[in-house]
């Protein structure tokens, strides 16, 4: 049997991808044991992915080949923007992270290169080249969410940053982003692959930030 080509690009990436969703920051997460300070400084980047991801989203919804894909798409931005997603708040709150702690808080090298390549793959106008950063921003977060032991931590905090990223919607959104990729990433095969291998490296880089102040 031949393999899908997203499952293709996964294994291309089997390592550092592996290494990712069974990192330090996951199993601490899921035995809810992270340093406050690991989850606040990971949290306090993470906030700031949200507008370079619709600019993406956007893109995949205009240079799609499909009004169906356009209509999935738009579905998922629609609740992005409109979900009273009080998440990050609620964990600021808990945490002790204020607005000016939050705003004197500079990006970290791979809080800003995933802005970046967002920016950068939407800027391709190619749908393969946007479908590749989401099936990595969307696919590797399923799968680490998916990895961690039930019964989820009592904190908050830690239960609800797995349960963000392990749900019916969230699943059934990577199940088309992974069917749209092997539909349309065949036909740009090099461009998929490369933005596709960033991503995965940006994804470990980035849990790995959240040590590079602490005990690490
Ligand atoms: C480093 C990093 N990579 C991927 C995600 C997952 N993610 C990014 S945007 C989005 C949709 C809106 O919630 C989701 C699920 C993340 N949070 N942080």
């Amino acid at each position: 049997m031949t393999l899908r080509f997203s499952e293709s690009l996964r294994q291309s990436c089997e390592a550092t991808w592996t290494r990712a969703v069974e990192h330090r920051f996951v199993q601490e997460l899921g035995e809810g044991r992270i340093a406050d300070e690991v989850m606040a400084a990971y949290l306090i980047q993470d906030h700031r992915f949200l507008d370079s991801f619709l600019v993406l989203l956007g893109a995949a919804i205009a240079s799609s080949d499909r009004f169906e894909s356009r209509l999935v798409l738009g579905r998922f931005v629609g609740m992005v923007c409109g979900e009273e997603n009080t998440y990050f708040l609620r964990a600021f709150d808990a945490l002790g992270v204020d607005t000016d702690t939050r705003s004197r808080t500079p990006d970290t090298a791979p809080t800003a290169g995933f802005k970046a390549i967002m920016r950068e793959a939407a800027e391709t106008r190619s749908y393969a080249a946007a479908l590749a950063v989401l099936n990595v921003a969307e696919g590797l977060y399923l799968d680490w969410a998916q990895r961690v032991p039930r019964p989820l931590p009592t904190n908050f905090v830690h239960a609800e940053w797995v349960t963000l990223h392990d749900n019916p919607v969230f699943v059934d959104f990577v199940a088309f982003l992974q069917a749209e990729l092997d539909r349309v990433g065949p036909g740009d095969a090099a461009l998929a692959q490369d933005f596709f291998q960033r991503a995965v490296d940006l994804e470990l880089a980035f849990f790995d930030a959240a040590y590079a102040d602490g005990d690490a």
